[in-house]
């Protein structure tokens, strides 16, 4: 499904009329479309499956970790509709001959950033969705994240990090794997 255009334009400009301003006049006048536009573009991931990238599979005999680290994203706290953002890392064992390419683990983030969420649900989707496709021995996702809605608004704390992880397979099982990961990580360096 595309995004209604219309009815985001109509929105916005019922919300500018309910804060008191002027939709009409001249700085506000192409808002709505503005900001229709760019709701299509942050919420694009709604549309997307994060498993379908991982249809790319390399049979390469490694089976040791693979690690994508400090991958940027940006997404929207589902309670406030305002930016939460931060990096993430991406991190498996790859089964013999179960090898994904690089890019498709910051793909994954992406897709499921890109919708009204919650930094918990980006953490296990995107782990879940590699252990469904890939099968892989083990797999670490953790995101840190600061979420406007704590920094613009209501308690009002800048700079508070919020982190998330979610554990598979030999990450959960084997505590020196885990160990190894998240020291690699290095979460707040
Ligand atoms: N668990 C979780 N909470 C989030 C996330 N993003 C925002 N929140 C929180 O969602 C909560 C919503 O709380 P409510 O009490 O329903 O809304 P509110 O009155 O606007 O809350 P305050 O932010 O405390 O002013 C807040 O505590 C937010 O900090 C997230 O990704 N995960
Ligand atoms: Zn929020």
């Amino acid at each position: 499904m595309e995004v209604d255009h219309e009815k985001i334009r109509q929105a916005v400009r019922m919300i500018l009329e309910a804060v008191g301003e002027d939709p009409d006049r001249e700085g506000l006048k192409e808002t709505p479309a503005r900001v229709s536009r760019m709701y299509e573009e942050v919420f694009s991931g709604i549309q997307e499956d994060p498993e379908e990238y991982f249809g790319t599979i390399f049979s390469e005999d490694h089976e040791e970790l693979v690690l994508v680290k400090d991958i940027p994203f940006f997404s929207m706290c589902e309670h406030h509709l305002v930016p939460f953002f931060g990096k993430a890392h991406v991190g498996y064992i790859p089964k013999s001959g179960r090898v994904t390419g690089l890019s498709k683990l910051a793909r994954a983030v992406e897709a499921v950033s890109r919708r009204p969420q919650l930094q918990e649900r980006i953490t296990y989707t995107v782990a879940d969705s590699i252990m469904k496709t890939l099968q892989p021995h083990g797999v670490v996702v953790v995101v840190e994240a600061e979420h406007m809605c704590m920094t613009m608004r209501g308690v009002k704390k800048p700079g508070a990090k919020t982190v998330t992880s979610a554990v598979r397979g030999a990450f959960e099982t084997d505590p020196a794997a885990r160990a190894e990961v998240f020291s690699l990580i290095g979460i707040g360096k």
